[in-house]
């Protein structure tokens, strides 16, 4: 387990309280992240880019802590891992798969920018940051009194700190990512805390303001940012033949079940 702490809002005077736990899968490195509402009576909570090898982890832990888990959510179609999201759904009858629209996979709810993700009274923004892949999103805690500060950024592969994803599959454009990058999480507040899917090199966190002063790639110019990411020289990665037809289905996922859109508001 890398990092686990509670956050409490503390400009309201109605505490909701964010429950938070940043979880590690050593073989594709991949972070796993709980959060749910402790202060709504049913604990609702979610799971971000859940492994499919550490479900029983995952669901041991939300049994410990009394958490209803509610969705079992993907910031994209990995390359490198099997999702956990199928499994869980067969695991826990109710919990809802989630990813976007723009990954062309299957899901029960087909998510894309703007909308909410509620969980309690809490709720995770929805921004669209493709570039690593044609559909990655980035979930971002809500802003206003009620919700937690600092606001957090769950940046899948768009952003790793001091890194980004590759761009060289799966409808992966550097200048898209660098586009989206920009736009969507470097506009964020300074303080946002910044969670990525993957870390190599031993960091947990970073913010943006760390990753606009050091991120090697992204503080570059756009020009010089695509050099660099078309001189990558990345092995593919290991498991991608068997994890991108597994998770264009959410891992294993009933793909008879009609999937829905979600509403904005
Ligand atoms: N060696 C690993 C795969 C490593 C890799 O390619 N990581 C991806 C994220 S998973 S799609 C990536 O974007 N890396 C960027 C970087 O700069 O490292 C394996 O074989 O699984
Ligand atoms: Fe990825």
């Amino acid at each position: 387990m890398a990092a686990s702490y509670t956050t409490r809002s503390s400009s309201h005077p109605r505490s909701n309280k964010l429950l938070f736990r940043q979880l590690f899968e050593k073989e594709s490195s991949t972070y796993t992240y709980l959060l749910a509402d402790l202060s709504h009576p049913d604990k609702p909570a979610l799971l971000i880019d859940p492994v499919d090898k550490m479900v029983e982890r995952d669901l041991s832990l939300v049994k410990e802590l009394g958490l209803k888990l509610i969705y079992a959510m993907n910031t994209h179609v990995h390359a490198d891992h099997v999702t956990g999201s199928g499994l869980i759904k067969n695991k826990i009858p109710g919990v809802k798969s989630i990813i976007s629209k723009a990954s062309n996979s299957q899901a029960d709810l087909l998510i894309k920018a703007g909308d909410k993700i509620c969980f309690g009274d809490l709720f995770l923004e929805v921004r669209a940051t493709p570039g690593h892949t044609l559909g990655c999103v980035t979930y971002v805690t809500g802003d206003g009194p009620d919700q937690p500060q600092p606001r957090m950024a769950f940046t899948g592969d768009a952003l790793l700190i001091r890194g980004c994803g590759r761009t060289d599959f799966q409808g992966g454009s550097s200048l898209q990512l660098y586009k989206s990058v920009h736009s969507q999480i470097f506009t964020l507040p300074k303080d946002t805390l910044l969670f990525p899917a993957h870390d190599y090199k031993g960091f947990t966190v970073s913010t943006v303001e760390e990753e606009m002063l050091y991120n090697p790639r992204l503080t570059k110019e756009e020009e010089a940012f695509k050099n660099i990411m078309e001189n990558l020289k990345l092995p593919y990665p290991k498991m991608i033949d068997i994890a991108v037809p597994a998770n264009m289905v959410c891992g294993l996922q009933d793909v008879s079940a009609k999937p829905v859109e979600a509403t904005s508001n």
